[in-house]
């Protein structure tokens, strides 16, 4: 049996869909098991607020922990040249970010040169919605642990001793999250170049809803969701010392993954793929965009 092979750099056509889709369906699975390792740990509100820890302040850095945290790796990351990958940008501005130590790799251009960058939307929702959404039991449970020892007061400083473990990760999440939501640029040049002619007119004279009624694929995003119950199902039960699944979903809730997914990550999706068509033709000129224009569905 053969592995479908997702490397950019091992060859095979980058713009084909399905292979495409076969990406977005395996950082489901990477999505839902980072999100299970974050749900193990409590909200730790401090850690997304900006100057809330006189450490940072005291260094120089008015952001919130987590933007600290993001900084420090992403900085190491940027360094082994994580961020010259189309598929994978940072949170922090890159201008604020080290330039590689190694020999740029030449990937093949796939996309058109763009600015669309999700992240500040990803950042925000994840802090403000997922998080405390996920967390929910792990700081019930924390609290009533503190109640039974007895252990009171000191609000400020309560779940410092998790700081590390959760933003490492948030980290996780944060990045799977990200280069899913930033696969819907290469959707979007995979379904423009099957099919200039009907996305053109709408680039030139901009119209982002005929745009997303072109790109939006009902029946992909009600399998998706479909699968996508069962798979956080399967991930978030306990299994017996044989193996044996327990059946109950107790890592994690699935309902929140599956309206992490319907209510932001596909939405958010579509956002980047006609935010990346409005883009699409910039610098072109008009008889480039005539050519193209005269190119229609095979
Ligand atoms: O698979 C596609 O065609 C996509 O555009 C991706 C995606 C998604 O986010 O999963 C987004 C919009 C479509 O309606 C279907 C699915």
């Amino acid at each position: 049996m053969s592995m479908p092979l997702f490397n950019f750099t091992l060859g095979g056509d980058p713009l084909d869909l399905d292979r495409i889709r076969g990406i977005l369906t395996r950082l489901e699975d990477t999505i839902i098991f980072a999100l299970i390792e974050r749900a193990q740990f409590a909200h730790c509100p401090r850690a997304y607020q900006r100057g809330a820890l006189k450490e940072l302040t005291d260094i120089g850095f008015q952001g919130s922990w987590l933007e600290w945290f993001l900084k420090e790796t992403e900085s190491f990351q940027a360094k082994a040249r994580r961020y010259t990958s189309p598929d994978e940008y940072p949170f922090t501005p890159i201008s604020e970010l080290p330039p590689p130590i190694l020999r740029p790799v030449s990937y093949p251009q796939v996309l058109y040169p763009n600015k669309v960058n999700a992240n500040p939307s990803i950042l925000s929702f994840y802090t403000r919605s997922i998080v405390p959404r996920i967390t929910r039991q792990a700081t019930l449970a924390l609290a009533a642990l503190k109640r039974a020892n007895g252990i009171t007061g000191d609000e400020e400083h309560e779940d410092e001793a998790n700081y590390g473990s959760a933003a490492t990760l948030d980290l996780e999440v944060l990045q799977a999250v990200s280069k899913r939501v930033h696969y819907g640029k290469f959707v979007a040049e995979s379904k423009f170049v099957d099919d200039p002619a009907a996305f053109i007119p709408h680039i030139l004279k901009p119209n982002r809803a005929a745009l997303e009624a072109l790109i939006t694929k009902p029946e992909v995003e009600r399998k998706l969701l479909q699968r996508l119950r069962k798979k956080a199902l399967v991930y978030a039960q306990g299994f017996a010392p044989d193996g044996e699944p327990l059946g109950e979903a107790v890592k994690i809730e699935v309902d929140g993954v599956v309206e992490l997914y319907e209510s932001f990550i596909i939405p958010l999706t579509r956002e980047v793929e006609v935010d990346y068509l409005l883009e699409r033709l910039n610098g072109m000129s008009e008889g480039q965009i005539d050519v193209l224009s005269k190119k229609t569905k095979q």
